[in-house]
């Protein structure tokens, strides 16, 4: 989408903020629906012959041209999301898909007819008919139609790779592909949806906002409702046209106009950075987290953990322990398991009636029963000690000395048993991802913890661990100790984000309040986590906190200076008011504005232009630096606070000026 995001015109936006002018979408914004009434209101009173027909003219005038800012700035912040949806859909039109039978046959479908659990063939040069996982096979694929980035990506059968999406080019080889989404329903059908508003909610903190303007609002709207009694008192006659103006004047139009625009940016930026957020909330929620639990391998590290060497026992051959290796590896489609095949360089075919038993995360080994009762097996150091001892064999204590050298280098012991005989140690190595210590700096000088969880064991995690420059580790956990350890915090009153891929991070990923799971994982886990990566890179983590705190940012400081200039005009149009009747307010008035019409005029249309010339802040989010939330609160507060004070006495000043001069107010 980086490349093919392009510049929408704004036509249709200046279209859209005439037809937001019905009455049911302005109920939705309560602020913006007060200055249309008050719209409609000065035009009646002006009608009426309760006002100068000029004057009670323009103020309807600048009332009517606010209110189309405020839905202007909506209708633009969609059009870009409705440009971006656009270019996810172009890449999913009309493609033909090669379904599989049940007699194996094949049969060319169109991908719209295609449903969950279908098989389908796709082949070099072909584009991937739809959302899925590779149940054969591997291929080098191109995502560049979704993601925009068009080095190819390598996706596998049996691995934490499998993931496929419509749309995207296979390269190289051949694929089966069994489609996981219904027609209409694949998470970029969902997420062109979420960007062109049809299916967008508010967030809470939106709504929490939302509900303060209201009340803002109202208290404003019967203070000024008031005012004629207590004219009435002191014998002066307020105008209706004026008591209008005041109202809007006060109210917190500004931030009322543009937070629509605002909370659709935060999930258009979000989707510039290539990441699928499911809700804005989840947007929202990244620029709170506190922790990062993030799995080792394929995360910190490559995930391609490659078997580098063999490491014999005493009294145990080396060819006997590359046997057993092979033999518990022939069918075992994992990298670690494919890795250990191509280092024994043996060619070995499984004899007949062998029995695989693959790798799970729980068990931690894989490995064959052989005709004969021959039981092979491969593993981490705990399981396989344990599954020795339970046929009745030891563990000798040169075996542990072994495993842990291999360990404190960073790289993974498996250990490898024959029967109830320990053999020896497969090393496997895996490389620390460039540049992910700096990454890690970064989070933390945002206040975030980062903790690496694997089930892998405790020295390779420490050494990993500090490689990578995490600031804690946990160490041969299982997918549950995931689940705990993000209950556990959350308990705590921390808000937890978790990276992912393989469908044993699904739970956790479903449990953690950001879950981000990579675009190349499996289908599982991208369904539990309420964000994907179309990178498929677990730094983006990094980008996803900051469009977070971003946007809460631009959101606090557009709402400070909302209020602030509200204080100003406040001051520019309360000595008009009563300027003829009450001689004495003249001290009020501090801004020396030409007439009482004119500082009237002058205010609103400052309150009236201010929106448009936002926009781009609301859309593009206050600049973003690294540092503690109190400090960046504490500058906030400064420059849009007082700018917010100050820069309405010096624009109201100069309309007044240019107004009476061009005007004769
Ligand atoms: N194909 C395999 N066959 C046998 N044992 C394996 C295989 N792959 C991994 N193991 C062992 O199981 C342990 C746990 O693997 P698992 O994939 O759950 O965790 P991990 O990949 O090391 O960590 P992470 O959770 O960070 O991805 C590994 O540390 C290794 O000892
Ligand atoms: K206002
Ligand atoms: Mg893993």
């Amino acid at each position: 989408m980086r490349n093919a995001h392009s510049q929408e015109s704004l036509r249709p936006a200046l279209i859209a903020a005439f037809t937001k002018l019905a009455p049911q979408h302005m109920l939705r914004n309560p602020v913006m629906a007060v200055v249309w009434a008050g719209t409609l209101l000065a035009a009646a009173a002006t009608l009426a012959g309760l006002a100068a027909p000029g004057f009670g003219m323009a103020v309807t005038a600048i009332l009517l041209i606010t209110v189309l800012f405020g839905n202007f700035a909506e209708a633009v912040a969609e059009s870009r999301g409705r440009g971006q949806a656009a270019s996810l859909r172009r890449a999913r039109q009309d493609l033909m898909a090669r379904r599989i039978d049940a007699a194996g046959g094949e049969a060319r479908v169109p991908a719209a007819e295609l449903r969950p659990g279908d098989q389908v063939l796709v082949e070099a040069g072909e584009l991937v008919p739809a959302d899925g996982e590779i149940e054969q096979g591997l291929a080098s694929i191109n995502e560049a139609a979704v993601t925009g980035e068009s080095a190819p990506v390598l996706r596998e059968a049996g691995t934490d790779r499998s993931g496929v999406i419509g749309g995207t080019l296979v390269l190289s080889d051949r694929i089966v592909v069994r489609v996981t989404a219904e027609p209409g329903h694949s998470f970029l059908d969902r997420m062109i949806a979420l960007v062109e508003g049809s299916s967008r909610q508010k967030t809470p903190n939106e709504i929490a906002l939302g509900l303060l303007l209201m009340v803002m609002t109202l208290t404003f709207a019967i203070v000024v409702a008031t005012l004629p009694f207590i004219g009435g008192f002191v014998g002066v006659e307020v105008n209706p046209v004026l008591l209008v103006a005041l109202l809007v004047c006060l109210i917190p139009t500004t931030i009322g106009g543009l937070l629509p625009a605002n909370g659709i940016a935060g999930m258009n930026r979000a989707l510039q950075a290539n990441v699928l957020a499911k809700s804005g909330k989840a947007v929202e929620v990244a620029g709170d987290i506190d922790v990062l639990l993030l799995d080792k391998t394929g995360t910190i590290t490559h995930g391609d953990r490659q078997a580098t060497a063999f490491h014999a026992l005493p009294g145990v051959g080396l060819p006997q322990l590359r046997e057993a290796a092979l033999l518990a590896s022939l069918a075992d489609p994992t990298p670690e398991g494919k890795s250990v095949v191509k280092l024994a360089g043996l060619a070995l075919e499984a004899p007949a009636g062998a029995q695989f038993v693959p790798f799970s995360a729980q068990t931690r080994m894989s490995g064959v029963d052989l005709p004969g009762g021959r039981v092979i097996r491969k593993g981490a150091l705990a399981a396989m000690a344990a599954h020795v001892r339970a046929l009745g064999g030891q563990v000798p204590v040169a075996l542990e000395q072994r495993v842990a050298d291999i360990a404190r280098t960073g790289a993974t012991p498996l250990v490898v048993s024959d029967g109830r005989q320990l053999l020896g140690v497969i090393a496997l190595s895996d490389v620390v991802k460039h540049g992910i210590r700096e990454r890690f700096a970064q989070l933390r000088a945002m206040g975030i913890k980062t903790v690496m969880i694997t089930g892998d064991n405790p020295l390779t995690a420490a050494h990993i661990a500090a490689e990578a420059g995490v600031d804690d580790y946990i160490a041969e956990a299982r997918p549950e100790d995931k689940l705990a350890r993000i209950r556990a915090e959350q308990a705590e009153g921390r808000l937890v984000a978790m990276v992912g891929d393989g469908t044993n991070d699904a739970p956790a990923l479903a449990q953690a309040d950001i879950g981000l799971a990579m675009n190349s994982g499996t289908q599982a886990a991208k369904e539990a986590g309420n964000m994907v990566d179309l990178d498929s890179d677990p730094a983006k983590l990094l980008a996803v906190v900051e469009i977070g705190k971003q946007q809460l940012i631009t959101r606090g400081a557009l709402t400070t200076f909302s209020l602030a200039n509200d204080v100003s005009k406040y001051f520019a149009i309360l000595p008009a008011l009563f300027a003829v009747a009450i001689p004495q307010m003249a001290a009020l008035n501090v801004m020396q504005l030409s007439s009482p019409s004119s500082a009237v005029l002058s205010a609103l249309v400052f309150n009236a232009v201010i929106i448009p010339l936002l926009i781009p802040l609301a859309l593009r989010g206050v600049r973003f630096r690294a540092a503690g939330a109190t400090a960046l609160l504490r500058r906030n507060m400064l420059v849009y606070g007082l700018g917010g004070l100050l820069l309405p006495f010096i624009a109201i000043k100069l309309i007044d000026l240019l107004l009476s001069t061009l005007f004769h107010l």
